[in-house]
């Protein structure tokens, strides 16, 4: 996979060569490119921003320079990238999302601040390349890039051989609808806590048991949509007792 970041604050994106993600662009699982916005500006103040048209507060991001960076970036090769903007206007980001995603051959983010990019470069885009709109979440942050971080790692996650071991990103927090449930590592009694005993019993089956019905309980509390939204069936007789 390919993944391209177009950003004003292109350090922002440093993390992505760190860790799980760095080990992915040395194994070559992905390779990231990271470029500039301002590189497309042709004024000596490089501006990439302008007042809103019909008034308001804060600034719009300029349609000519991100039009010029489109081109440019997701210029048409052997595959067509899927673009995306993170915006607080979008869709809501999930593990679907992110597991549609994983199967792209080119994801390109584009990285807005202020209030936002012109719509007009979204609806060009949009003529030649799929794009989405996505939000991580109802709460306001001052640009795209943290957004571009958080998604690009649940789904570069998700690519073969990226993590040490797959299934867990089959059992993951989502994968089956719910909520994980508690975890515990040694000591077996910690601070006068113990582990609960289920978990030291060896029995499967048991375990299996108690953790479905603790991820039960917790996406009941917590979560209780995510039960709504379960697929019927999803509930076999011994989770409706819980
Ligand atoms: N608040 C924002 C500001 C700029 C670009 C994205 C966002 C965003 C994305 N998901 C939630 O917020």
């Amino acid at each position: 996979m390919r993944i391209d970041v177009i950003t004003i604050f292109p350090d922002y994106l440093n993390p992505l060569r760190e860790a799980l993600l760095g080990k992915a662009i040395e194994r070559e699982r992905i390779s990231v490119g990271v470029h500039d916005l301002r590189d497309w500006t042709h004024d000596v103040h490089r501006a990439v921003d302008d007042s809103p048209y019909g008034g308001g507060p804060g600034m719009v991001m300029k349609p000519d320079v991100w039009g010029e960076a489109l081109d440019e970036v997701c210029s048409p090769q052997e595959a067509t990238p899927r673009l995306v903007v993170p915006t607080p206007a979008g869709r809501p980001f999930d593990q679907k999302t992110a597991v549609r995603w994983s199967k792209d051959p080119w994801l390109v983010f584009a990285c807005g601040r202020y209030e936002g990019i012109d719509q007009r470069v979204i609806d060009d885009a949009a003529a030649r390349m799929p794009v989405e709109e996505v939000s991580i979440g109802d709460y306001v942050l001052v640009g795209g890039e943290v957004a571009a971080l958080t998604m690009i790692e649940a789904v570069v996650r998700l690519l073969p051989g990226v993590l040490g071991n797959p299934l867990s990103a089959e059992q993951d927090s989502f994968s089956d609808g719910l909520l994980e449930g508690p975890c515990y590592t040694r000591p077996e009694v910690w601070r006068g806590r113990p582990v609960p005993d289920v978990l030291r019993s060896g029995n499967h089956a048991a375990i299996d048991r108690w953790r479905r019905d603790q991820a039960l309980e917790r996406t009941f509390h917590r979560r209780p949509e995510l039960l709504a939204a379960l697929p019927e069936g999803d509930l076999d007789k011994a989770d409706r007792k819980q």
